[in-house]
């Protein structure tokens, strides 16, 4: 058979993944006709003004310089399928919230309904990529929704060819990734249909790291390769906890073993805890197909590394009231930094979120800054978080627009996200204004500490033991 050329791409989904994976497959390939597609208006239509709906480094540039030649943004789902040969599926993938599996498993509805909709609008074969997280066999489920749903003629190869970019460093990533990875059937046209995606890499990743493998190698990589990151993380920060018991330096013990080439330096950060929308949705779905799979001691070893993560949210929160004398209520509490990492605006399962909560839980009053995170989505945050109402939050929290005003007054100062504009804070000028003792408290280990306390602040840095 002739190779497939890809001529047309559609994406499903214009979110964090779709939009900038796809403009960058539009940057590099300007042969290539590229068509994002998601049936939000607001977020299309974000797309195609100057305002982008994710913030993203470098984002804005790749996008400006596509748009409108071989890159659409459109909320026209059926056009987009009809024109393509090639369509990722790039939808939402969360964590299921009722029924069988609720709060393990993947909830894989918008991932059914956009196969659902290829099927019943296609009038020619198409490859169908999953670019969407799922649970292993997946493509088993999409390969039978199309084959039941298709018109006579129509032929669809599935790929699964999952995304590794993180938020924050996404162009960067893309531009440059560590590896693609193809999973496709090891059938005469399944490996075609291989070669074709393979060949859009290729227009600027190196063929030796676009990596090909099986279908089901290819989905379950990409959970494993979620697991075994979050898993470095929560074994530093349990690690954190016997440094703070002992007097050890968190970073300095990271370092040492991070220093063995075996064990690498990376993902060894401390921290107040990973957030994202991947991390815990992702490791909760290994664990809930571990258990379809009658392997609980293999679920149990997964999930210990999401309960980790809650004790040390936990851990962190409670610190900051033991160390406040016992108590915070009617104290003010400065928080800076909404977003889950640095240089992004989202805020899925951001730590900041139950840090705020535990602390409105104990009726401490609390001002909050971050960079890029609107009101809007903070004040959504906590009330889809817990069990306080709307009115009490907006009573006991103030949304401040500088890292200043959050702090003005306060009687803790808690580091959340690490966005580096808090190293070059004027903190004399901060202290001045705080009442004394004045406690900093950095669950980033990300300030100087010896500049702070040298300025009177009393800091406290996760992992390290001896309060200065
Ligand atoms: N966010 C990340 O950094 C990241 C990285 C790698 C992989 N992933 C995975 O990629 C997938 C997408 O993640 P995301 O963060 O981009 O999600 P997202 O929520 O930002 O975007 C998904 C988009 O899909 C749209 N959508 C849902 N159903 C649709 C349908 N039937 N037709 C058209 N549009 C539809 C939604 O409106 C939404 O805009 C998930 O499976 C996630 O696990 C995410
Ligand atoms: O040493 C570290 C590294 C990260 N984090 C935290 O871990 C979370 C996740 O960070 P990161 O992995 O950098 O961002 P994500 O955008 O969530 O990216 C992860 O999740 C994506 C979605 O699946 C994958 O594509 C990426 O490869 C994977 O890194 C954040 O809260 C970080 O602050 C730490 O606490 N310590």
């Amino acid at each position: 058979m002739a190779p497939i050329t890809v001529k047309k791409i559609c994406c499903i989904g214009a979110g964090y993944v779709g939009g900038p994976t796809c403009a960058v497959i539009a940057v590099k390939c300007p042969n290539i006709q590229v068509t994002i597609v998601d049936l939000n208006q607001a977020r299309i239509d974000a797309w195609n003004s100057d305002n982008l709906p994710i913030y993203e480094p470098g984002l804005d540039e790749v996008v400006k310089s596509a748009r409108g030649k071989n890159l659409f943004f459109s909320t026209d789902v059926d056009k987009g399928i009809l024109e393509a040969d090639l369509i990722f599926v790039s939808v939402n993938t969360p964590t299921k919230k009722s029924g069988i599996g609720a709060g393990f498993a993947a909830d894989l509805k918008f991932l059914q309904l956009a196969t659902r909709r290829i099927a019943e609008v296609a009038t020619s074969s198409k490859i169908v990529v999953e670019k969407s997280t799922v649970p292993c066999r997946t493509a088993d489920a999409m390969r039978t929704i199309l084959e039941a749903n298709s018109k006579p003629g129509c032929h669809f190869d599935i790929l699964s060819n999952p995304e590794f970019l993180a938020e924050g460093t996404a162009i960067a990533d893309l531009f440059k990734p560590d590896r693609v990875l193809i999973g496709s059937l090891q059938t005469e046209q399944g490996k075609d249909a291989c070669e074709a995606l393979k060949n859009v890499y290729a227009n600027w990743v190196p063929k030796e790291q676009i990596l090909t493998v099986g279908l089901w190698s290819s989905e379950l990589s990409k959970l494993a390769a979620n697991a075994m990151l979050a898993q470095r993380i929560s074994s530093v920060n349990a690690l954190s906890a016997i440094c703070e018991a002992t007097g050890a330096n968190i970073d300095e013990v990271a370092y040492a073993v991070g220093k063995d080439t075996r064990v690498g330096s990376k993902f060894l950060k401390a921290s107040v805890g990973f957030g994202g929308s991947c991390f815990q949705k992702d490791i909760l779905n290994l664990v809930y197909l571990s258990e379809s799979l009658h392997l609980p001691e293999v679920a149990k070893y997964w999930r210990a590394v999401v309960e980790m993560n809650e004790h040390q949210k936990e851990r962190f929160a409670r610190k900051v009231v033991d160390t406040l004398f016992n108590t915070i209520t009617g104290k003010k509490i400065a928080i800076l930094g909404w977003a889950f990492k640095k240089d992004t605006g989202d805020t899925r399962e951001s730590p900041s979120i139950t840090i705020a909560n535990h602390f409105l839980t104990e009726k401490a009053r609390i001002t909050v800054y971050d960079p890029q995170v609107t009101q809007d989505q903070i004040w959504l945050d906590l009330t889809n978080y817990g069990d306080i109402p709307a009115d009490p939050i907006k009573e006991h929290l103030t949304i401040c627009q500088s890292a200043e005003e959050a702090c003005a007054n306060a009687e803790a100062i808690v580091v959340c996200t690490e966005w580096d504009e808090f190293k070059q804070l004027d903190w004399k000028k901060i202290y001045a204004k705080c009442p004394r003792p004045a406690f900093v408290f950095d669950g980033r280990l990300m300030l100087n500490r010896k500049e702070l306390t040298d300025i009177g602040f009393q800091v406290i840095t996760i992992g390290t033991g001896d309060r200065v």
